[in-house]
């Protein structure tokens, strides 16, 4: 896809990764709808965005995109907005594993919704230009993390539902092509959670365990996570891949085995 003048909607884009991915997105040409829930700090985004980029590149949509109703008026908002839509990055995401269920509803559901809601808008079925999904999972989408049961669930199942949604939407025709990335660890202020008991609850003891892994991995810097996107979406023979983001090997795809239902079509 060729990014100049797109439009795309990116969620949880007032800090952290999905603000990184603005920013790229932005420095390709694109006008971005930045949803989050965070109005003090999506406000503050956007005016460091408009500074760069000019006041009518961005629209700053406050949004739970947990609530359905609400991620449905961003849509609408930022489709009415651009007048186009053709980009969306599901990328909003929480650590909660005390509150476990808010977790599922931010970092799978809402993912799901968000991919719906998307294919409704650029389905070519429906009048719309086709385009691209990328949801955003993690390491912990592939592998056991024991202080982080539910997390870990709610990233594998984006993987899953993003895999499966990716190859419906290449047999049924959509012209959206659907992809996930998974970082490992990323400097953002989502790593704070770790320390606090609201946040990690009966796990809280192993935050010790939890920053030695952070010191031996390292971090990752959100704008790497930015650059793995754009590839995906300039890349227009991707789809249903799973991007791997590591300190180790960069930029890199996660390789499966052929599935069983696709053998005998090969
Ligand atoms: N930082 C890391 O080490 C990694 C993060 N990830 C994933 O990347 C995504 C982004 O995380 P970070 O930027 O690191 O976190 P962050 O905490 O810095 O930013 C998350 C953003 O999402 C927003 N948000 C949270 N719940 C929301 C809701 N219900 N509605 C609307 N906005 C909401 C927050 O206000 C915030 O602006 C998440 O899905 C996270 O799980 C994946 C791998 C590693
Ligand atoms: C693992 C959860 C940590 C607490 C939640 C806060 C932030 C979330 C971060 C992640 O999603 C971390 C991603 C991966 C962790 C799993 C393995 C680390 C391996 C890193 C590497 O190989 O570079």
């Amino acid at each position: 896809m060729h990014l100049e003048d797109k439009v795309a909607l990116v969620t949880g884009a007032a800090q952290g990764i999905g603000n990184a991915c603005a920013q790229a997105l932005l420095e390709k040409g694109c006008k971005v709808g930045l949803v989050d829930q965070n109005t003090v700090v999506g406000n503050e985004s956007k005016n460091n965005l408009d500074k760069q980029f000019g006041t009518q590149r961005t629209i700053f949509i406050p949004c739970d995109v947990s609530n359905e109703e609400q991620l449905k008026d961003a849509f609408k908002k930022i489709f009415e907005h651009f007048g186009r839509l053709d980009i969306v990055v599901n990328n909003a995401g929480v650590n909660n594993e005390k509150n476990w269920e808010v977790t599922v509803h931010i970092n799978l559901i809402s993912v799901i919704r968000g991919t719906y809601i998307g294919l409704d808008y650029m389905k070519t079925e429906n009048g719309g230009n086709g385009g691209a999904i990328v949801n955003i999972s993690s390491l912990a989408g592939l592998m056991p993390v024991p202080s982080q049961p539910v997390y870990c669930a709610s990233k594998h199942g984006v993987i899953g539902f993003t895999r499966s949604i990716a190859m419906v939407s290449k047999t049924g025709k959509y012209g959206v092509r659907i992809n996930t990335i998974c970082p490992g660890f990323v400097n953002t202020p989502i790593l704070q959670t770790i320390e606090k008991e609201e946040n990690m609850g009966q796990y809280l003891i192993y935050k010790e365990e939890l920053k030695d892994m952070m010191k031996c991995h390292g971090l990752l810097p959100p704008s790497l996570i930015a650059e793995g996107l754009i590839k995906i979406l300039e890349d227009d023979t991707l789809n249903g891949e799973v991007m791997k983001i590591t300190t180790k090997q960069g930029i890199h795809f996660h390789e499966y085995s052929p599935l069983p239902f696709q053998a005998n079509k090969q």
